[in-house]
C-alpha cells in the first residue's frame, strides 16, 4: 500500500524538493502550507492544504482526513538576521507553531516526524569537521527555535513515543535538475541565488561578507549540500523512521568546504558573465566556518551526497533561474 506523508512547509524551497522526491520515490503526498514564504505554483505532487500549523483545530482536521504515516516537518520562517530583529515572532512561528504540530499529531495518533534542523544550532564550531556530539550553542534566536524543538522531540519520543529524525542540513543549495522548481525566497538572502542575480543583472552587484576571517582566501567557508541530496536523505530517514521508529539526530552536509570567493569563482565558470562583486563588512553572527561530518547519516541511512559537487548546484541554479527570468 502507498504510504502518505504530510508535508509542512511544502510550498517552499527544500519542501517542494522533497515532495518531488516522495513522489518519485512512490508516496502519497499531501502539502499543508500558509504560503507566508511558500508559492502556490510549487505544489505539484499533491494537493494543498493552505493552513498555518499554529492553527490547531485545521490542523487536527487535516491529519484526521489524510491518516499520514509521516509528516515531514518544514514549515518556519528561516532568516537569522529577521530572528534577530524579531525573536518573538521565531518563537511563534517555529517553537510554538512545532507545539502545536505535535499536540494535533498526538491527538490524531500521529506517530512519525520528520524535522528540518539547522547547523545554526551549533553555534560557533569548536571542533571541524562538525558532528553530531558537537553541543549547540546557538548565536541566535533562528537557532535556539530549531534547537528547542529537538529537545521537544527528544522528551515527546520518551513521554509518547513519537518517533522522529532531526536533520541537521548544513547550506541547502542548487535546483531541480528538470528546472521545475527552485530557489525561490523572498526576500532573498542567500548567498548562491543573489550571486547568480548579479551574473545576470549588471546593476546589483553581490556584496562579500567580509574578507578577514582566518580562512585561506580571507572570506567564510559553508558547506553547500544539493537540495536533491537532502531531498533523498528524507526519503531515507522518512522509510527508517516508519519501519524502526526511535528518536534520531543527523547532520546533512558534505564534508566540503567552499569560500565565498570559491562560489564566485564557480558562478563566474558556469554564468559566462562575470557578477560585479564588492566587498563588505562580516555579517553578524557568521561563523568563519561551518563543515559537517555526514558519517553518521552514511552508517544509520546508508545516505551520502551524490549531486553537490558545487559546479554542478551552480548549473542546476543558474538552469532554474534563466527558465524562470530570462538571460
Ligand atoms: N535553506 C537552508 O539552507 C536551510 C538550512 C537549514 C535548515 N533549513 C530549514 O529548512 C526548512 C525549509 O527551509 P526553506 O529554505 O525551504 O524555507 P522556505 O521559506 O522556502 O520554506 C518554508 C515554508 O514554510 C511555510 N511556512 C512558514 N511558516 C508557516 C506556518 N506557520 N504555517 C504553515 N506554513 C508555514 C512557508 O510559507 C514556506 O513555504 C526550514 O525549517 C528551515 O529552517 C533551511
Ligand atoms: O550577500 C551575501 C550573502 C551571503 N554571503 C556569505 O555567504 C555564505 C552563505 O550565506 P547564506 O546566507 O547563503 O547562508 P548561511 O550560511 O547564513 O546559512 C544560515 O542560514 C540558513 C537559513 O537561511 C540555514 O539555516 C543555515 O543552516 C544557516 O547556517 C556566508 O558566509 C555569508 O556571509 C555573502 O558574502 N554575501
Amino acid at each position: 500500500m502507498m504510504k502518505t506523508v504530510l508535508v509542512t512547509g511544502g510550498a517552499g524551497y527544500v519542501g517542494s524538493h522533497c515532495c518531488k522526491a516522495f513522489a518519485q520515490a512512490g508516496w502519497n503526498v499531501v502539502v499543508l502550507d500558509n504560503l507566508s514564504r511558500g508559492w502556490r505554483d510549487a505544489v505539484r505532487w499533491g494537493p494543498l492544504i493552505e493552513c498555518d500549523i499554529r492553527d490547531e483545530p485545521r490542523l487536527r482536521a487535516a491529519l484526521q482526513a489524510h491518516q499520514p504515516d509521516l509528516v515531514a516537518h518544514f514549515a518556519a520562517r528561516a532568516y537569522v538576521g529577521e530572528s534577530v530583529a524579531d525573536p518573538a515572532l521565531y518563537y511563534a512561528n517555529n517553537t510554538a507553531g512545532t507545539l502545536a504540530l505535535l499536540e494535533a499529531m498526538r491527538a490524531t495518533g500521529g506517530r512519525h516526524l520528520l524535522f528540518s534542523s539547522t547547523c545554526a544550532s551549533y553555534g560557533i564550531p569548536r571542533t571541524l569537521p562538525l558532528d553530531e556530539a558537537h553541543p549547540q550553542t546557538p548565536i541566535n534566536p533562528y537557532g535556539w527555535s530549531k534547537m528547542i524543538i529537538e529537545r521537544m522531540l527528544e522528551d515527546y519520543g520518551r513521554a509518547y513515543g513519537l518517533a522522529s529524525v532531526s536533520l541537521r542540513y548544513f547550506n541547502a543549495a542548487g535546483c531541480d535538475p528538470d528546472g521545475e522548481i527552485g530557489e525561490r525566497h523572498e526576500p532573498e538572502t542567500h548567498a548562491i541565488p543573489l550571486l547568480i542575480e548579479a551574473a545576470r543583472v549588471p546593476d546589483r552587484p553581490f556584496t562579500v561578507f567580509g574578507n578577514d576571517f582566518p580562512t585561506p582566501d580571507g572570506s567564510a567557508i559553508r558547506d553547500y549540500v544539493h537540495v536533491n541530496d537532502l531531498a533523498s536523505a528524507h526519503v531515507h530517514a522518512g522509510e527508517m523512521i516508519v519501519d524502526r521508529g526511535g528518536t534520531h539526530v543527523f547532520n546533512l552536509g558534505t564534508g566540503v568546504g567552499t569560500s565565498v570567493l570559491e562560489l564566485i569563482g564557480a558562478v563566474k565558470r558556469a554564468a559566462g558573465t562575470d557578477p560585479v562583486v564588492q566587498f563588505g563588512p562580516r555579517r553578524e553572527g557568521d561563523p568563519p566556518v561551518l563543515v559537517a561530518s555526514y558519517a553518521k547519516a552514511e552508517r544509520e541511512l546508508g545516505w551520502r551526497p551524490q549531486r553537490s559537487q558545487i559546479d554542478f548546484i551552480i548549473e542546476t541554479a543558474l538552469r532554474w533561474r534563466d527558465g524562470r527570468v530570462g538571460r
